[in-house]
């Protein structure tokens, strides 16, 4: 990718201090010696930061060895053998994502309720370009701030093994996201609503839990948001912070937040004050000095236990987790709940390392099945194509990936005052798109998506080159549009690999497995193509580019989007939720597991179905009423 061309200062020095800051090697002597050796390799990345930012970049590495390797404030604890050992928790969250953030959160709300969160990655605090909107693209994949996935080789994309990045620190996924903020459509919703039998999931019954959630801020240079955004239906004093871009591009539509998202506007991020917001920065940094929350880091939960039975049914309040898989193995018990939120990946892995899963896998790999769930199947995800045009004016990626002095300045800039081009994630626009109903396809396959409030594909507009799996030209100017299928129909799982919990699982997000999702992608390219083609872009777009050049007729629409679509990331559904009683689902509409007493999935695998939107907003299903309310 473009981005990761030029800011790979990460890989160089970055890795070795965020490593050795997070295995506790705490001596002044050693981190002395280990800052010297930092300058060191700062200095040797003169075309990534100009002396006149070492300062200020030191103090930021240096801040971050010491957070992470000291027990520092509150309750943030590196080891296990720091917690308490008479201390009761109410409840164990497990995992530090939009998910489990918000749940601890609230729960630790109320002061007599004790709340343990236990995260598998580092701390976020003081990390650069987790901090920097601008360098997202430098978080993964291949990162120590990551579970550096891959999927299983795809059929549909001629048998590809694709990155597949989640979030390994605190704020999980939110913490190396492009931070867009799409909250979905009502259908999306309702839909959700209807599956469940739970009317709670409803937009309408929702809607108070959006404002609870966001606080509208001013972009960051301050421009007039008038037209571009509708704040009446935006929150202003929740804890994550939401804002525009800083910089124009497509103006129209006037927010996609609505419930409505269908139509092309202007995309909302993330970021207060040029800074990233995520689930840590919004919902467990600000709070860790409330004495009922303890969070303790770099601890992976290797499984759920059985602590007893009640009227014949297992009961789950233990965890089991560890440092290292060669580490000593703890356990703790809540006194209450466990809740998973370890992600659509993690979350099923957990809960089929402990017996509740499909009988007939987990009876493979010698595993006692204690319930048996769908644990793992229906994963659903967004399939990402990036489309690249030439254009006549330089662009705003390029220019600053290409010039190291400028990319000097700019993160110079964002350091002293938090302004420039940094305050900004790499995009501004996005456009919601349907395939009109009376099209063919739908002669012969189902429609997928939730409802008309729904899009089948998404445009997401980039003022560079940006490819994940091209390099960039070292000439010329560019626009990026990522053509993005957001209502699929394909469904793909998550199995065991292994026994061991420090294993990677498969992961098989069968991208481009169905006829529809083929004909989506296509259907979205040419589309793109009309898009461009509009008087509004004459003199701006002058042709297709790169790889993208010579595709024109259908057959090599599918071949360039086989050969170069990926993911957006937004895995969902393996722990799916479904109505009481049905055992179609593994979790009911209040999120508790289905036959077992004590254990609860909070995260993106709850939701049957991806909502055609970026995925974060939607995972903040722990504000929501329906499974909260009953859980205090
Ligand atoms: C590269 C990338 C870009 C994205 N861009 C966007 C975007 O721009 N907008 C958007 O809306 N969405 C985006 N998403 C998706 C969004 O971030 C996710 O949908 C969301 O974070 C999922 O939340 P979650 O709580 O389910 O899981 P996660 O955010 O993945 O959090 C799970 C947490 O659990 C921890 N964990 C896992 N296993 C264990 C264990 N065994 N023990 C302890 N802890 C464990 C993980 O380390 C992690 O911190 C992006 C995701 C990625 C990876």
């Amino acid at each position: 990718m473009t981005l990761r061309r030029q800011f790979d200062l990460r890989h160089d020095f970055l890795n070795p201090l965020v490593r050795i800051a997070n295995h506790l090697v705490v001596k002044w002597s050693l981190i002395i010696k280990f800052l010297d050796i930092a300058i060191r390799l700062i200095s040797n990345q003169a075309q990534t930061f100009s002396s006149a930012n070492r300062t200020a970049v030191f103090a930021r590495l240096l801040s971050s060895i010491l957070l992470g390797a000291v027990v520092t404030r509150g309750a943030l604890f590196t080891d296990p053998s720091q917690l308490s050992s008479t201390k009761k928790y109410d409840y164990i969250v497990v995992g530090a994502g939009p998910g489990g953030s918000v749940v601890a959160n609230r729960l630790s709300e109320n002061s007599s309720v004790n709340v343990l969160l236990i995260e598998a990655g580092i701390s976020d605090e003081g990390v650069l370009p987790v901090e920097v909107p601008f360098l997202a693209a430098q978080l993964e994949p291949n990162t120590p701030f990551c579970w550096n996935y891959t999927t299983t080789p795809q059929s549909g994309l001629n048998g590809r093994v694709v990155q597949y990045p989640r979030g390994k620190m605190l704020g999980g996924s939110s913490s190396i996201n492009f931070m867009v903020w799409t909250r979905g459509s009502q259908d999306d919703f309702n839909r959700y609503a209807a599956v469940s039998g739970d009317s709670g999931w409803s937009w309408e019954s929702l809607q108070p839990y959006w404002q609870k959630i966001e606080k509208l801020v001013a972009p960051a240079d301050n421009h007039v948001i008038t037209g571009e955004i509708d704040p009446s239906i935006h929150g202003t004093s929740g804890p994550l912070d939401i804002t525009l871009p800083g910089y124009p591009e497509f103006p129209f539509n006037l927010d996609m937040n609505s419930g409505n998202t269908i139509g092309v506007g202007w995309a909302q991020y993330t970021i207060g004050d040029g800074s990233r917001a995520s689930s840590s920065t919004a919902y467990v940094e600000p709070f860790l000095s409330r004495a009922n929350f303890d969070v303790l880091i770099q601890t992976q939960v290797t499984k759920v236990i059985q602590t007893g039975t009640q009227s014949g049914t297992p009961v789950f309040r233990g965890v089991q987790f560890a440092q290292s898989s060669s580490g000593p193995r703890y356990a703790l018990n809540a006194t209450t709940e466990v809740i998973l939120s370890a992600g659509a990946i993690n979350s099923p892995q957990i809960l089929m390392l402990s017996g509740i899963g499909p009988k007939s896998q987990l009876s493979k790999l010698g595993i006692k099945t204690v319930v048996d769930l769908p644990v793992g199947g229906n994963l659903s995800d967004h399939a990402l194509l990036s489309n690249q045009f030439t254009v006549s004016q330089p662009d705003v990626i390029d220019t600053i990936t290409r010039n190291s002095t400028l990319a000097n300045a700019a993160v110079g800039q964002w350091l002293e005052t938090k302004t420039g081009v940094m305050v900004d994630g790499p995009g501004n626009h996005i456009g919601w798109i349907r395939i009109p109903k009376n099209d063919s396809i739908f002669k012969t396959q189902t429609d997928p998506s939730a409802g008309p409030t729904s899009s089948h594909f998404e445009f997401l507009f980039l003022p560079g080159f940006v490819s994940l799996n091209a390099a960039a030209p070292a000439t010329g100017n560019f626009m990026s549009v990522f053509t993005n299928v957001v209502s699929p129909s394909s469904r793909g799982s998550v199995t065991l690999a292994s026994t061991d919990p420090f294993a990677f699982p498969n992961i098989n997000p069968a991208f481009l497995s169905t006829i529809f999702d083929v004909y989506t992608m296509r259907y979205a390219v040419k589309s793109l193509q009309r898009f461009v083609a509009a008087p509004a872009w004459s003199g701006y777009v002058t042709g297709q580019a790169g790889d993208f050049a010579g595709v024109t007729t259908d057959s090599e629409i599918d071949a360039w989007a086989r050969s170069q679509t990926d993911t957006v990331w937004h895995p969902v559904g393996t722990a799916s939720m479904s109505p009481c009683g049905s055992d179609t689902g593994v979790v009911n509409p209040d999120l508790t597991v289905k036959g077992v007493i004590g254990l609860r999935v909070v995260d993106a695998s709850v939701l049957p179905y991806v909502p055609a939107a970026h995925t974060q907003a939607a995972v903040k299903v722990a504000e929501f009423e329906p499974w909260l309310c009953r859980a205090t």
